[in-house]
């Protein structure tokens, strides 16, 4: 038997969702991670202060009996945002990060940016107070490959906004290439990355070889092999400045298994043992703490958890549910595809 205890862990990016959704798998989150960064992709988007106390009261109301768990609020940017509003939410200690979602890229990302130039006065205030602006990094352009779209982000919106704000602190939402990899490398500790549970696991060939694979579908898409390998590298090493983002993005069933299916992977389950059988493939078990526990706090400038978590490999395989049922419905739970003997202590 192989044990070991962590810092309880933060997830620095997460799909709540709202109603039934959020109560149906609420709990999936609260029993391994302490905070997270929730997302606010919801319809309409949680765009004003206002707004995000609403929503952190509706999560608060739905949380377990007896959990602790500390949601920590975003406002969705738009071209019309008022950075007096983030401003006042920020310093209130209400939001911690801002959303930028380039308009159709992604889930709900209708209401998001066309035109950056819009949005500068509001990156640039928050250059100057140091709140994070967390960025799905894809650009929407038709003529770009699905699979080409974050390294062109990269290159073509990403470095060149942070070079006209600097100071400006980002995070690298779910990066999925070595191109990110390389890019979060070669900047400095203004920038950040997350990196998700499946993309350490699933390569394009998961979600196509042998029939389309709904659950395996999400944004940005996985990638070659060779970008699997480079996220499992950089999650590993230890590096400050990579962290976990699950990204776990319920939908139910009937909108995956769809003719025109929604992306995102449903981890919040089963994340914390699938990353403790990742770590230790790699040899790099005694980096799972900073990975999961210390690396998000550093970036966020928070404390990292007082209490622990502990993860226990035995010769059983993990046991969880294939699907959570929600009033909303059933909603899948990512499968990776081998057995995994890591379990969490309760
Ligand atoms: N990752 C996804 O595939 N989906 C997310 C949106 C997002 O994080 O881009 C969702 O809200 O469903
Ligand atoms: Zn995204
Ligand atoms: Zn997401």
């Amino acid at each position: 038997m192989t044990q070991i205890t962590l810092p309880r862990p933060d997830d620095w990016h997460l799909h709540l969702r709202d109603g039934a959704m959020l109560q149906g798998i609420l709990p999936e989150s609260t029993h391994h991670f302490a905070r997270a960064i929730v997302m606010p992709n919801l319809v309409p988007p949680v765009v004003t202060a206002a707004e995000a106390t609403a929503y952190r009261d509706r999560i608060l109301a739905a949380l377990p009996e007896g959990a602790a768990f500390t949601p920590l609020m975003t406002l969705y940017l738009t071209e019309a945002t008022d950075p007096a509003d983030v401003r006042a939410a920020a310093e209130s200690g209400l939001v911690k990060a801002v959303k930028l979602y380039p308009a159709g890229a992604t889930t709900n990302s209708n209401a998001g940016v066309r035109d950056f130039d819009k949005v500068r006065g509001v990156l640039e205030m928050m250059a100057e107070i140091g709140l994070p602006l967390c960025v799905h990094g894809e650009v929407v352009t038709p003529e770009v490959d699905i699979f080409d779209r974050e390294a062109v982000f990269i290159d073509t919106v990403l470095d060149p906004i942070r070079r006209a704000t600097p100071g400006l602190r980002v995070v690298m939402e779910h990066i999925t290439t070595k191109d990110g990899v390389d890019y979060a490398r070669s900047q400095d500790d203004t920038l950040g990355a997350t990196i998700t549970t499946h993309h350490l696991i699933i390569n394009r060939n998961h979600i196509l070889v042998g029939g389309i694979k709904p659950h395996y579908y999400c944004l940005p898409v996985a990638k070659r092999e060779l970008h699997r390998l480079a996220l499992r590298e950089a999650a590993t090493s230890g590096d400050p400045r990579f962290f976990i983002g699950t990204d776990s993005a319920p939908h139910i069933d009937d909108l995956k298994e769809n003719a025109c299916g929604c992306a995102g992977c449903f981890t919040a389950t089963n994340t914390m043992q699938l990353l403790a059988h990742v770590f230790e493939e790699e040899g790099k078990l005694q980096n799972l703490e900073a990975f999961a526990s210390r690396n998000g706090p550093a970036f966020y400038r928070m404390p990292v958890n007082e209490e622990t978590l502990t993860l226990i490999k035995t010769d059983t395989p993990a046991a969880w549910p294939d699907k959570i049922i929600t009033g909303a419905g059933p909603v899948t739970v990512f499968n990776p595809g081998f057995p995994v003997y890591w379990h969490v202590k309760n």
